[in-house]
């Protein structure tokens, strides 16, 4: 971008340092010794590599004293994008993962949910979630909240007010013989969810936007299926929902649907399937039903903490990546038990070596490509890639500051070393304690800038 009279006066935020970002050629670039300029909207205006100080702030128009250099063992890298993470299961995550998916669902999800109409509980707990899921270099997040329109309402406001960039999806679910009380009627469904989207929309809160959500098709009769299609299709929305997690499930699927070819045809028929959704799970999905996904532009969101802790399956990253399926990935609390993404990353890693051990054929992930897929991947899994996922100027500065050398922080730098293996052992060791700035759209929003936590 050539500077305007505008864009001289415009340049908010200068930082000076390293900085690691995926692009769609190379999942892994190191830029050493770069400036980067943010303007008062938040957005990239330039990045440049060596770049000249003295020069670039001529070009610019910003003053030395504003630039923030970095340390040698810090860096900057993009925002972690959590693509599936149900911010109503927060309250009881880390505990009962002794149950398959069903039962699980029955025994320990449908009642905590269903507590949701009390606002104060939500109030409570979605601080708590998207307090955590921020410190945790969660820049961007895709919720599911529950069927309850005004706690829906509630997430939207705390993500907004926190500074999280969220879609947040009210639960549309019509049947469940299981917990009675946790299920709407159809039209009642479909009416709650124009509500919500409509009072979510006035807010026009810039980076929180609703999701049509049903929750999965065996929860969704047709009918409901049908017209959450439609108002997505209606509005041009996002949609999420879980798609061929558990066998049991796909089973159930296919009695629920005897007509409908796959579990993926069930989506597609009721126009659920578009460039703007994304699926949680998809461990058993055929070849076939990759190339729908392909062909649509629907993306999948990889949970494999989740996967493992209720021992639903693993999806192979590669084989979906191999058919040109986007994939970003998700912590799934509270079926998966951690909040943040760097265990997403770790236990992707682990799942792909998993399948390696089963298969020596298969190319397992390399860390490049995980990280790849836990920033620029998820945004395009989100379709918001045009707006955050790297450092690509126009784009919005969604970054974590990392630190790999915190004082009592979880891991130790021996030696020099090169920014790549700075980057891994952070990817693999690091935490929340070296994450020591988290900004999205060029606000910093972790530290905090209240104490609660
Ligand atoms: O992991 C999951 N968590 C859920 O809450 C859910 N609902 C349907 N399918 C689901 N899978
Ligand atoms: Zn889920």
């Amino acid at each position: 971008m050539e500077p305007s009279k505008e864009t001289t006066v415009c340049v908010a935020q200068v930082f000076r340092g390293t900085f690691v970002h995926s692009t769609l050629e190379d999942p892994l670039e190191v830029l050493d010794n770069t400036v980067l300029g943010v303007d008062k909207k938040g957005k990239i205006v330039f990045i440049e590599k060596g770049g000249d100080v003295k020069s670039l702030s001529d070009k610019w128009g910003f003053l030395d004293k504003d630039v923030r250099q970095l340390d040698p063992h810090e860096f900057i890298m993009p925002g972690l994008v959590d693509s599936h993470i149900h911010a109503s299961q927060y309250s009881y995550s880390g505990t009962a993962l002794d149950l398959p998916l069903l039962q699980w669902l029955n025994t320990y999800t449908f009642p905590v949910e269903s507590q949701y109409k009390d606002l104060k509980f939500a109030d409570k707990v979605y601080n708590k979630v998207v307090r955590r899921t921020l410190r945790n270099g969660t820049t961007t997040a895709c919720y599911f909240a529950t069927i309850h329109t005004d706690a829906s309402l509630l997430l939207g406001e705390i993500a907004n007010k926190l500074g999280q960039r969220a879609l947040v999806g009210k639960v549309c679910m019509d049947r469940n013989d299981a917990v009675n009380d946790y299920k709407e009627k159809t039209e009642e469904s479909s009416g709650e969810t124009k509500r919500f989207i409509q009072k979510l929309m006035e807010k026009k809160y810039p980076h929180v936007r609703p999701i049509v959500t049903p929750r999965f098709a065996i929860s969704c009769t047709s009918g409901l299926l049908r017209e959450l299609g439609d108002i997505a299709k209606n509005s041009n929305l996002h949609i999420q929902s879980h798609i061929s997690e558990n066998k049991e499930e796909c089973e159930m699927v296919k009695k629920l649907f005897p007509d409908l070819k796959s579990y993926t045809d069930v989506y597609l028929k009721h126009n659920l399937l578009t460039d703007k959704t994304v699926m949680a799970h998809g461990c058993y999905l055929s070849d076939a039903e990759l190339q729908v996904f392909h062909g649509t532009g629907a993306s999948i969101s990889h949970c494999p903490n989740s996967n493992i802790s209720l021992c639903s399956g693993m999806l192979d990253v590669r084989n979906a990546l191999n058919h040109k399926v986007k994939v970003g990935l998700g912590t799934d609390v509270g079926g998966g038990y951690s909040p943040s993404i760097l265990n997403a990353i770790r236990r992707t890693l682990m799942t792909s070596k998993a399948l390696t051990i089963q298969n020596p054929s298969h190319q397992t992930l390399t860390f490049e490509e995980v990280f790849r897929l836990a920033t620029l991947g998820g945004s395009q899994a989100l379709s918001l890639d045009s707006e955050t996922g790297n450092f690509e100027v126009g784009k919005d500065f969604d970054a974590l500051l990392v630190n790999v050398c915190v004082p009592e922080g979880p891991m130790d730098i021996c030696g020099p070393e090169p920014t790549k293996v700075l980057l891994e052992k952070f990817l693999n060791l690091g935490d929340d304690r070296n994450i020591c700035e988290v900004y999205v759209a060029g606000r910093r929003v972790v530290p905090f800038a209240d104490k609660a936590s």
